[in-house]
């Protein structure tokens, strides 16, 4: 068994309660425990403090190499030529390539997390910037087709690692009352990186050399990577998984740094170290008691898993967090960011690579007007106010598509009625990505809060895992849907599946802002899922 399952705490109030047989609350502790949370959120409340915002910075370098590696694709696709096996790429060389790297995304991010458990959250961002930057390297010196499937590949490892530790390494430092907004700044720096992306792939495709762009525009991923290698070493572990490993000395100082100066600090501090090991403890008792009751041998991954699935409120954040994550991509967004300029082109816009930049800085600049309001809103509320206005769009967009006739060469009909209807789809584009980038765009990556500690890590992995099958469908089914069911359909679909989400977020997701993860964790043993 690695360290990382069975904790080593020693302390002095710990106290088993052999009549729980779930092991999760000790009346005895109760009115310590309303004292201590009444403690933890007076420190949280306070301002966050230059040093947490500068770790989530340096977190969120990942979340720019995410951003960038998936958005400099549609760029660098139409700039490789015949420099790859010789040949002019076909549609399915195109598609491996694109969907190479949600595939391995899909297949890492489980694993990833067994990892975060045992190594540490720390060590996973850096086996990801390793692979981010060989990855990189492989892409830029490509000569052959498989080798840069190879190349997009490895990047995907790193995207489906860096995409799940980083929200859960920010979740576990941040103070509760600033935690949606620390998280959120992951958000920012992914929709950065994909603005980012579009501007290099715009300035290399149009000034820099036919031969050589392309493997710029890939190879440029490497930097941010190697700026991250270097300042990772001055990051600190997270508070929660040193407890968990039995070094609460260090999580002590963790705790001491994050929290900003502020008055009872120190009684804030022994709070929220006290809050994190009896998580931890009742965790051991609950694990121990099932152990007694059945389950023989040693906890590995496998019993983490059935923890997970057995335990009522782990089933129902899974089910909460996969519902999000699988919602933020079949909503249909990404179809946007992969196929903008091909959606462009068909609408007859002149420079469509600059029109489609237009979705990314929607996205980022609503991610922006997110990052301020997150906390102050709430994840379910912001989610119920913003759902609308991507449905709104969709059904627009679709409207204003039935008005052009796509001519058979793929160029829309030029009357000026098929100018003014592109207007219109360009229009509510943007309002669907702004209500996109104000909600769904960002409160799924907040799914650690959902899991209590034993399977935050497992969950969050399998949560995200499902954010990249998703991503991987609509990836692979835009354009054949766009053939199929005609332009017009494929978005009122969209909005459809918009419709059935908001439906399921208002009946299960319940508002978790404003609390610790410890008290996030047992919202969800409510019998109404903790929605009323
Ligand atoms: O949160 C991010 C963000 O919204 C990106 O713009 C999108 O491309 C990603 O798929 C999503 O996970």
């Amino acid at each position: 068994m690695n360290s990382a399952e069975e904790p080593l705490i020693a302390n002095p109030d710990a106290g088993d309660d052999p009549d729980r047989e779930d092991g999760y609350a000790d009346d005895a502790d109760d009115d310590d425990d309303d004292e201590s949370a009444a403690l933890q959120k007076q420190g949280d409340e306070s301002s966050p403090g230059l040093f947490i915002w500068l770790l989530a910075c340096s977190a969120g370098i990942s979340g720019l190499l995410f951003g960038y590696d998936t958005g400099v694709i549609s760029a660098t696709l139409v700039s490789i030529g015949t420099s790859l096996s010789g040949k002019t790429l076909t549609s399915l060389d195109k598609s491996i390539i694109t969907s190479s790297t949600s595939l391995f995304a899909l297949l890492v991010s489980p694993f990833a997390s067994l990892l975060a458990d045992s190594l540490g959250r720390k060590r996973v961002i850096l086996v990801a910037d390793m692979l981010f930057i060989t990855g990189a390297l492989l892409q830029a010196g490509s000569a052959t087709v498989a080798s840069m499937v190879a190349g997009r590949s490895i990047v995907g490892a790193a995207v489906g690692g860096a995409s799940f530790v980083v929200p859960l390494y920010i979740a576990e430092l941040a103070p509760a009352a600033h935690r949606g907004r620390l998280v959120t700044t992951t958000v920012v720096f992914i929709t950065l990186g994909q603005v980012v992306a579009y501007i290099v792939g715009w300035l290399f495709g149009e000034y820099g050399s036919k031969e050589t762009a392309w493997r710029w525009m890939v190879g440029l991923g490497a930097v941010p990577a190697a700026v991250q290698l270097c300042i990772l070493f001055l990051m600190p572990e997270t508070p929660r998984w040193l407890v968990k490993v039995g070094r609460s000395a260090a999580a002590r100082g963790v705790i001491e740094r994050v929290s900003g100066k502020h008055a009872g600090l120190e009684r804030h501090v022994d709070a929220t170290l006290k809050s994190i090991e009896m998580e931890v403890r009742e965790e051991q008792q609950a694990r121990r008691s099932r152990r007694d009751h059945g389950a023989p041998g040693r906890i590995k991954w496998p019993d983490s898993l059935v923890e997970l699935l057995r335990i009522r409120r782990n089933r129902r954040a899974l089910a909460i967090a996969c519902l999000l994550q699988g919602l933020q991509q079949l909503c249909g967004f990404n179809s946007l960011m992969y196929f903008s300029a091909t959606i462009f082109t068909l609408l007859g816009f002149p420079i469509p690579t600059l029109t489609s930049l237009v979705v990314a800085v929607t996205n980022f600049a609503f991610t922006l007007i997110a990052l301020v309001y997150i906390d102050r809103i709430g994840r379910r509320r912001i989610l119920l106010w913003s759902i609308p206005f991507m449905i709104l769009g969709l059904l627009l967009a679709g409207y204003g598509f039935s008005f052009i006739e796509l001519s058979s060469d793929s160029t829309a009909d030029t009357a000026p009625s098929a100018h003014g209807a592109a207007l219109v789809v360009l229009v509510s584009i943007m309002l669907y990505v702004a209500g996109y980038a104000v909600g769904l765009g960002n409160v799924p990556w907040m799914q650690s809060e959902l899991f209590a500690l034993n399977v935050r890590s497992l969950g969050s992995g399998i949560a995200t895992a499902t954010n990249w099958g998703a991503n991987f469908v609509i990836g692979l089914t835009f354009l054949l849907l766009m053939d199929a069911l005609t332009p017009t359909w494929t978005f009122v679909l969209y909005a459809v599946i918009c419709a059935a989400g908001y439906g399921l977020i208002w009946s299960f997701y319940p508002e978790t802002s404003g609390l610790s993860l410890e008290e996030a964790a047992t919202l969800l043993e409510d019998d109404n899922w903790g929605v009323r």
